[in-house]
């Protein structure tokens, strides 16, 4: 069996085939940096911060804070590579048409949904667009021409331009970051997979929407059946972006 598993035909900026390697799970994956996207999942206040969707829905969000201080790692070392960024936000118009009425499994199945209708009280308008809960933490801001792209379903493949936007761009290697892991980021780095995309997950830029079992789970699911793991070092150490952050800080 091949120790590194590579993408067929990719080259480097130089020429070189397969010009980069990083060290992830369950073996070693090369990969061409000009044929890579960084996707940053969901970044926003609703999956982050306190008085967010998830705080208010009942899920633990204390342990997301370093996700997001090593997903701006992440976006640092990427953009220094000539990586192209795309952020995701996850939600819907503010009337919630996008969201689906009772036709929809989103409308039985979202947490945002259900608890809007078990506390009809409450004002936050749970992931619309042009709210709070929708925008993303101020710690993570897209730069120009990075790709910004909502999505109304958890995989960012759906209903979206990502597909066409990344086969234009001759992107072969999807390397994932953002919240939650068992959810939005295990749903489209699963039809990546399904469209020949190469996924990897960074699982220290990840945190996951539940228990921490459910962390455990999603990415021995992805290792084991549909993808790549590897962690921040790791990819800052293969795009040479290591040595740049210790002398950054
Ligand atoms: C639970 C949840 C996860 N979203 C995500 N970004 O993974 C939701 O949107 O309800």
């Amino acid at each position: 069996m091949d120790p590194v598993a590579k993408p067929a035909g990719y080259t480097d900026p130089q020429g070189r085939q397969g010009g980069l390697t990083l060290a992830a799970r369950p073996e070693p994956i090369a990969f061409d940096a000009s044929a890579t996207a960084l996707i940053v999942v969901d970044m926003q206040n609703a999956y982050t911060t306190p008085g967010g969707y998830l705080d208010l829905a009942g899920f633990d969000v204390s342990g997301t804070g370093p996700v997001v201080a090593q997903i701006a790692r992440a976006v640092r070392a990427a953009r220094a590579a000539g990586i192209r960024i795309v952020w995701f936000q996850n939600g819907w118009d503010p009337d919630y048409v996008e969201a689906g009425g009772p036709g929809s499994p989103n409308w039985h199945k979202s947490n945002a949904l259900k608890t809007m209708r078990a506390r009809p009280g409450m004002n936050e308008r749970l992931l619309a667009r042009g709210t709070w809960d929708y925008a993303l933490v101020d710690a993570l801001k897209p730069e120009p021409g990075d790709i910004v792209l909502g999505k109304p379903r958890y995989s960012g493949f759906y209903n979206t331009q990502l597909d066409s936007l990344l086969r234009a761009a001759g992107i072969r290697t999807l390397v994932f970051t953002g919240i939650a892991t068992n959810v939005c980021v295990e749903s489209t780095l699963r039809d990546g997979f399904f469209l020949e995309y190469f996924g990897i997950v960074l699982a220290d830029a990840t945190h996951q929407a539940g228990p921490p079992a459910l962390q455990a789970g999603a990415l021995a699911n992805i290792e084991t059946f549909f993808g790549w793991v590897s962690d921040v070092a790791a990819f800052e150490a293969t795009l040479g972006a290591d040595g740049a952050r210790t002398a950054a800080e």
